[in-house]
């Protein structure tokens, strides 16, 4: 059974829309719960209008996310469109942005650096693997969920080369504090050292509580950063990063990038067991669950689903 819902009935009737607890330039980002399982999500609601040239981007966004299921990747469960308005349903991460807790906590120890810093590698590391280069790397865009571990989030402004990561982007896009040089002057650019250089910065931010600014003392310093080093080819790879003694100092492994989530089809024991939480029969929770997600035959979506019972609520994560 299928519903014509108009995009604002299906919204509502499948979330509660909450508080807004993010603001950004043509987007807000409100607290959602579902109504079925009580998970906390993220809306992020865009106006057509206010996007214009600016849609394809979020088409751009949207494709990219489908493609991408990762521990440290926010998730995003739904896209809901109406002919005025597109909602994004994402990860909900209680812990806010990374930005707001560096300026709480003014820096961080270096040993809570490395472990943020091994989860940003992480991501970067899938990302990049999947094709695409993020290209707006900062702490505003590193969410911290209820674990108390980083989220990626934001990729309207990735880049997915058509010859792959090897070849050059050539968009000036991102936060210029954060920009490689070789973007700032407008130069084409390998997405993948681009996104290092915003690395670089990220972890001076993390450890010293405020950003680098030009002066000479600092460029001395970049030159230091092996991230931050201006021509590109002197740049660490990510792939180095993997292993860099100070990323592996009192770890002793090197970063695990790979997704530890399964992009497969509807698990039944996850079925089986929200039918019980849910008092609903198993064809009526799968049914449910596909209309929900708009999961379908014919979908090629590749998104698993992850029962975590809490408290006798059920909730449902889907992953890819
Ligand atoms: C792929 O993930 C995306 C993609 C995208 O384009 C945008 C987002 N945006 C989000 C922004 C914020 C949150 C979020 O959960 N924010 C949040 C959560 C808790 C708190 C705050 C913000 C701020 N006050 C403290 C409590 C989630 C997604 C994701």
């Amino acid at each position: 059974m299928s519903v014509n819902w108009t995009g604002d009935e299906e919204l509502h009737h499948f979330y509660e829309v909450l508080e807004t607890i993010g603001n950004g330039g043509f987007a807000k980002v409100k607290l959602g719960r579902h109504r079925l399982t009580g998970e906390k999500v993220a809306i992020k609601i865009m106006d057509k209008k206010q996007l214009g040239e600016d849609l394809p981007r979020v088409k751009l966004e949207i494709e990219a996310m489908k493609n991408l299921s990762h521990q440290h990747v926010c998730r995003m469960y739904q896209v809901i469109e109406t002919t005025a308005k597109i909602c994004l349903v994402l990860e909900y991460c209680s812990g806010g942005e990374l930005f707001d807790y560096i300026i709480a906590k003014e820096c961080l120890t270096e040993m809570e650096t490395r472990v943020f810093f091994r989860q940003i590698i992480s991501a970067l590391a899938y990302v990049h693997s999947r094709g695409y280069a993020h290209r707006d790397l900062k702490p505003e865009n590193l969410l911290i969920d209820d674990n108390h571990n980083l989220k990626l989030i934001d990729f309207g402004l990735c880049g997915k080369p058509k010859g792959g990561m090897q070849c050059r982007l050539n968009t000036c896009c991102g936060s210029p504090a954060y920009a490689a040089p070789e973007v700032i002057l407008g130069k084409s650019y390998i997405g993948s050292s681009a996104d290092v250089w915003s690395l670089g910065v990220v972890l001076y931010a993390l450890l010293c509580g405020y950003l680098p600014f030009d002066d000479e003392n600092c460029m001395a310093l970049y030159k230091l950063i092996e991230m931050m080093q201006v021509e590109p080819q002197d740049r660490l790879t990510v792939s180095e990063l993997l292993d860099h003694p100070w990323v592996t100092k009192d770890f002793n492994i090197p970063v695990e990038w790979h997704s530890k989530q399964q992009m497969g089809n509807i698990d039944a024991d996850c079925i089986t067991e929200m039918s019980i939480a849910l008092k609903r029969s198993r064809e009526t929770t799968t049914q449910l669950v596909k209309e929900t997600l708009r999961f379908s035959e014919d979908d090629d979506s590749t998104g698993s689903l992850e029962l975590i019972s809490d408290n006798d609520s059920c909730t449902c994560r889907t992953h890819g």
